[in-house]
């Protein structure tokens, strides 16, 4: 399938081809692509007008047949050897360079769509209601969140501060840092092609409007964010910073990984009707300082990015290049799937013991998340999707 020598080890294959951002020594960021363990400049060999750019934007914004036609163009560069004095030139060690923030994130947008962390959290933070709110079976219910903070893997995470309870149900209210910091696994969508204020974009239509696929890690305090989201949902208990994969895996390279998504009782609405499967199965793996502590399966997600789409715009609210919106929380129905440590520890109460023989609930200072992921590829074999990391830091 390729010329390139691609072991096992490297961080991706000749298959995914992931967008990003990379600089070296100083020199201005560019889009390349990553293959093995290197990084192809594309401006030299794609073309300037989309590549030689600090963000994928105008990529993005080129529309499903560019896409396809680059993305055709690199499975040729990479597979047909007679290209390789040219791809040569132009590949640049993964280890040397610095990676950015791949795109301008327009809108941002998060949404609550595993079955079993809306249940998760329902009996935690509402137990004397029912696990799932009303409308949750009959859309995908989210909020809109913060785009300035959507920060590239590897950023910092300073401990947010805010009014929280201290000491339990009836404590008192106090200002300080988050005592309760969280983490989010979840799948991001990345929109390239926009589409007209008061119109909508059908389910059917997800391809042509979806470029491809980032990890997030959407931070969260949840003692900040309880004291403060009723009745208005998550503010600044969530608006503090969400981490992204700094490569952005196009849909095309995820083909192998699609499955019908779960049944759903009762039936959807028109708009939400799934035309084709966009259920994907994608693993994750959450590493807390080192030790795997567990492993969520986005396959059982109850509502598809495609469902997701459509709802976004089923009012004509209309979307822009750059646009970025999450599946939610990642959590699988069987044990070892938790993603988030409010539920793994639920709400602390089963503390995890980490691989060093400390003990955690949530997150101290200077600890390392990091989010990783697979999905089947087109050899069976699962294929690496990158990964999204940050370190706490002490609140200032
Ligand atoms: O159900 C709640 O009270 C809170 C839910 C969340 O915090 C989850 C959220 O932000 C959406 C998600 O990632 O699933
Ligand atoms: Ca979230
Ligand atoms: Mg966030």
């Amino acid at each position: 399938m390729t010329w390139l020598d691609v072991g096992d080890d490297a961080p991706f294959d000749a298959w995914t081809l992931p967008y990003g951002v990379f600089s070296t020594d100083g020199q201005e960021p560019r889009v390349g692509v990553a293959v093995g363990s290197w990084v192809l400049d594309l401006s030299p060999v794609a073309g300037a007008e989309l590549f030689d750019r600090p963000s994928l934007n105008p990529f993005l914004a080129a529309g499903r047949p560019t896409w396809d036609a680059v993305r055709a163009r690199l499975l040729s560069l990479v597979g047909d050897p007679r290209h390789q004095t040219v791809v040569e030139a132009h590949l640049v060690p993964l280890r040397d360079v610095v990676l950015h923030l791949p795109f301008e994130v327009a809108d941002y947008v998060d949404f609550y769509a595993s079955q079993t962390h809306a249940e998760n959290v329902g009996q935690l933070f509402r137990p004397d209601s029912p696990a799932l709110p009303a409308a949750w079976k009959h859309l995908p219910i989210g909020y809109h969140g913060r785009a300035g903070t959507v920060v590239v893997s590897g950023t910092p995470i300073v401990r947010p501060s805010g009014l929280r309870r201290v000491g339990g149900p009836g404590g008192a209210v106090e200002f300080g840092p988050s005592l309760r910091l969280d983490i989010e696994a979840e799948a991001g969508f990345v929109v390239g092609t926009p589409s007209a204020l008061g119109s909508r974009v059908p389910v059917g239509a997800f391809e042509d409007h979806v470029f491809g696929m980032v990890l997030v890690n959407d931070w969260s305090a949840r003692d900040v964010q309880a004291f403060e989201y009723v009745p208005l949902g998550p503010f600044l208990g969530k608006s503090f910073a969400t981490s992204v994969s700094p490569w952005v895996v196009p849909l095309a390279a995820l083909a192998h990984a699609r499955v019908s998504p779960p049944p759903r009782s009762p039936a959807v609405a028109g708009y939400l009707r799934d035309e084709e499967p966009w259920g994907l199965d994608v693993e994750f793996e959450v590493v807390w300082n080192g030790t795997v502590v567990s492993r969520p399966p986005l396959r059982d997600l109850y509502w598809t990015p495609a469902q997701q789409l459509a709802h976004l715009t089923v009012n004509g609210a209309s979307l822009r290049t750059g646009d970025l919106y999450a599946s939610g929380t990642v959590s699988g129905p069987r044990p070892g799937g938790s993603g988030c440590f409010l539920e793994l520890t639920w709400n602390g109460a089963e503390p995890v013991t980490l691989a060093d023989g400390s003990q955690r609930s949530f997150l101290e200072d200077g600890d390392l998340v990091t989010i990783r992921a697979t999905a089947p590829g087109p050899s069976g074999r699962r294929m690496k999707l990158g990964e999204v990391t940050g370190t706490v830091t002490p609140s200032r």
